[in-house]
């Protein structure tokens, strides 16, 4: 009986302890943090986690919204953790990303919503320069022309399949349909080997799951590092065993399919019959080929197969979801505005009089369809809200206010992509013509999407060809047409990536005479 007493008032003293301790901090980082003088909510300056958790988990993804609010109350400047600011200033972008910037990917967001070591999750910038070396080869501007008819390849296919649901009269679902069309282009550059997700019914297959499945917990993993720190922490059966999240089960196939591919790349080939006889399971990957040769870069280690498979699942994360709901976003605001669907029409009827004329070099090159697809990118940022950066070792000075190192600042490609200062009063609209415009050069520069600067998007390349690719040969080879789909369908939420949560896209098609 005394122990348990015993046991009891240690309990209690801890608890005491540790109300006062928060309590005391709280007080602490209100009033005398050096970030206590920037607006923003109180729960924010005292708990990030709570914070988050209310706006991302009660109030289901609205954080991003809540401070587009207290932007428009506030100004540029938003207090939304206790060591970290929301900066709205497309100037302060550009200055945050130029060459030579000194800041640093915020280790404390990347190492628990990325592999840590990865090209996205890499936050040591030699580090990362190294990964992005090795890398450079397998979505350079060079690689991406040896992969135009791969990609013109699979759009036929899903424009195949787009013409038997339309004898058959039935809808089509673009928004798995662009999925599964950009998960088999990057399973193919990035294993050697596509998912086959174009011809799965419904566009749904196992490897589509495991990836969606994913974005449930993004929110999760930042509101509460130290959970994932520790499951991070454990043995990898161990982690597995007592978080059983489906991108483990992705991670062992990848594993397998890494194996796969490097026997049969290496298995000695004796004679010409042995060739012939032996099927070829695996095409060229030129990802796993540099990853795995220790010459690819200076200072490059091989890595082990655990590694291998974390980059991969990088990789296809970073290549499916972002292209394809910018293609979607596109289609359904080129339909929805019946202005921009005719000019679309007319410039690919007249730039290609049958559809076998259209190739990439060529569509990239007409204005009006660019227009569209920087649009399409600048109103759907695909990555909306998160790309927490550090204020380097010698501080950094903000409006004239000192910011010690280490504090983190982030910007939000959605609000930047609509700042009135760059976009006017029409930011808020699909608009085209804006590309065009006679002063539209700078445009480019303040579009965020794919972020700037040393850690900007490595893919943008290839998810160039694939929007080029698709989008000309969809709008010229078919009539397309809305089925049940209005502004509500297309609703998004914030879970770190844009996240639809209504019925999404479907269109009618009818095939064009050439
Ligand atoms: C329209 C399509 C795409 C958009 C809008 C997009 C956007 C972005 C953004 C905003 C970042 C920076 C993220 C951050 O700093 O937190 C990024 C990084 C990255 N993206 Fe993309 N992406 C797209 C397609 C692709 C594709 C097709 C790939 C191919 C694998 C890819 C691979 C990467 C990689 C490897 C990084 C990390 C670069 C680094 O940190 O050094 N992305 N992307």
């Amino acid at each position: 009986m005394e122990g348990i007493r015993q046991t009891a008032l240690g309990l209690l003293k801890v608890g005491v302890a540790y109300i006062v301790f928060w309590m005391l901090r709280a007080t602490y980082r209100l009033f005398f943090h050096p970030l206590a003088r920037y607006p923003g909510s109180r729960l924010a300056a005292v708990s990030k986690p709570w914070y988050e958790w209310y706006w991302n988990f009660h109030h289901n993804g609205m954080m991003l919204f809540e401070i587009e609010r207290l932007h428009k109350l506030h100004g540029p400047v938003v207090r939304i953790a206790p060591n970290e600011l929301n900066v709205n200033d497309p100037e302060i972008f550009q200055e945050m990303t130029k060459v030579g910037s000194q800041f640093i990917k915020d280790p404390s967001f990347y190492h628990v919503v990325t592999f840590p070591g990865t090209s996205i999750g890499e936050t040591d910038p030699s580090r990362s320069r190294i990964r992005r070396q090795v890398l450079a080869p397998a979505f350079s501007p060079a690689r991406v022309q040896e992969l135009i008819p791969m990609v013109k390849e699979k759009v036929d296919r899903l424009l195949a399949g787009f013409l038997e649901s339309s004898n058959r009269s039935d809808p089509i679902d673009i928004f798995m349909s662009m999925k599964a069309f950009a998960l088999d282009v990057i399973s193919e550059i990035v294993l050697g080997k596509e998912f086959g997700c174009i011809e799965a019914p419904g566009y749904k297959n196992q490897f589509v799951e495991y990836l969606h499945s994913n974005f449930d917990l993004g929110w999760m993993a930042t509101a509460f590092p130290n959970l994932t720190g520790f499951s991070l922490s454990l043995p990898e059966w161990l982690s597995a065993a007592l978080f059983p999240i489906p991108i483990m089960d992705l991670k062992k196939k990848c594993v397998h399919l890494v194996d796969d591919y490097l026997r049969e790349r290496d298995a000695p080939r004796v004679g010409v019959s042995d060739v012939a006889s032996k099927k070829i399971e695996f095409n060229k990957s030129v990802v796993i080929d540099t990853l795995v040769d220790p010459t690819s870069a200076k200072d490059h280690s091989v890595l082990n197969g655990s590694q291998l498979a974390d980059e991969i699942i990088m990789l296809l994360s970073a290549g499916t979801d972002t292209t394809s709901d910018v293609i979607m976003v596109c289609i359904y605001q080129s339909i929805k505005n019946a202005s921009v669907h005719k000019k679309l029409t007319e410039e690919l009827a007249a730039a290609f009089p049958t559809h076998a004329d259209i190739t990439y070099d060529k569509a990239r090159k007409l204005p009006y369809l660019t227009a569209v697809i920087k649009e399409s990118l600048r109103y759907s940022n695909p990555i909306p809200s998160k790309a927490p950066r550090m204020v380097p070792q010698e501080g950094w000075t903000l409006y004239g206010h000192k910011i010690p190192a280490k504090t983190v600042i982030n910007t939000s490609s959605y609000l930047l992509n609509r700042h009135p200062s760059i976009w006017g009063q029409d930011a808020y609209d699909f608009h085209p013509e804006r590309w065009l415009d006679s002063n539209a050069a700078h445009l480019d520069k303040y579009m965020t999407s794919f972020y700037r600067g040393s850690r900007q998007c490595l893919g943008k390349d290839l998810a160039f060809c694939e929007m080029y690719t698709l989008l000309a040969n969809l709008f010229r080879q078919f009539e397309l047409e809305m089925y049940n789909t209005t502004d509500d369908d297309m609703k998004w939420i914030d879970l770190l990536v844009t996240y639809f949560v209504g019925s999404k896209l479907h269109v009618k098609i009818k095939k064009r005479v050439d």
